[in-house]
């Protein structure tokens, strides 16, 4: 457990530092744009802020960033592929400053949508928040996926079962496990202090995923749409903080608030 004054204060300079970095690749993604160049922002961001990306050769990983694109789930490694009108894509970055991991991801439109991906990412978004407002001391952690599940399939969509939240903190990956789906009375109650994300994937069409033989793209089986929103949150006495909030309001999709 984390004690809610030092450690949260560790967290939100981290968090705040991977939120300010997804916020300036919302002007960076564009068509023609390799996820390449997106990887080398990533990195000299972290760089120009003293901080690193956790991602880097971790578990044999050999780049700052997750690019996740269209049919993607999850893990996408940028390369040189330059993004297309009508893509979506997930860009997630784990910052370590002063020991602290600030975990976030966001979906980033590249051009004009199609209406059905546009609606995937409010769902998705709005599935993430429905998870959040879900946390609070006392409650268990499977309140968080019966939340993200009920509203998922109130869409029609489905939720991505092969992967999962996770705590966060002092290191990339603690207990407990998140599930974005489940009920409400499993898992461990969750406690005053914890630190955990919330990134759940859904899917226009099956839950099925598969990775490709490169051992890290995870792809829809059926091809359909896919999209992940993460945040990384801080569990209070009356509910949680989320750490990895826009402080320009960017991380929800859509135009940006007028400001
Ligand atoms: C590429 C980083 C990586 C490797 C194995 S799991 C993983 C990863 C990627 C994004 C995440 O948000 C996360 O919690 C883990
Ligand atoms: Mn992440
Ligand atoms: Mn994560």
């Amino acid at each position: 457990l984390y004690n809610t004054a030092e450690d949260f204060a560790g967290m939100r300079k981290a968090c705040l530092l991977t939120a300010r970095c997804l916020d300036e690749l919302a002007a960076i993604v564009k068509p023609g744009v390799t996820t390449s160049a997106l990887d080398r922002f990533v990195f000299e961001f972290g760089m120009d802020h003293g901080a690193l990306p956790a991602t880097l050769n971790y578990r044999g990983y050999k780049f700052s960033v997750c690019t996740s694109i269209n049919h993607v789930v999850c893990h996408g490694m940028p390369d040189d592929k330059p993004l297309r009108d009508g893509d979506i894509v997930n860009i997630d970055v784990t910052y370590i400053l002063d020991g602290w991991h600030g975990d976030s991801s966001r979906m980033y439109p590249v051009g004009q949508l199609k209406r059905s991906a546009e609606r995937l990412l409010e769902v998705t978004y709005e599935c993430l928040l429905r998870g959040i407002a879900a946390v609070r001391p006392g409650a268990r952690t499977g309140a968080i996926g019966e939340a993200i599940q009920a509203y998922a399939e109130s869409e029609r969509c489905t939720v991505v079962r092969d992967f999962c939240g996770h705590g966060v903190g002092r290191l990339f990956h603690d207990s407990p496990n998140i599930l974005h789906y489940g009920r409400a009375d499993e898992g461990p109650e969750m406690k005053e202090g914890m630190i955990f994300t919330i990134e759940p994937m859904i899917n226009l069409g099956k839950p099925h995923v598969k990775v490709l033989s490169d051992g890290w793209t995870a792809v829809t089986r059926d091809r359909s749409l896919s999209a992940q929103y993460e945040h990384a949150v801080g569990v209070t006495a009356t509910g949680c903080e989320i750490f990895t909030l826009s402080p320009a309001g960017l991380d929800r999709p859509g135009l940006p608030p007028l400001s």
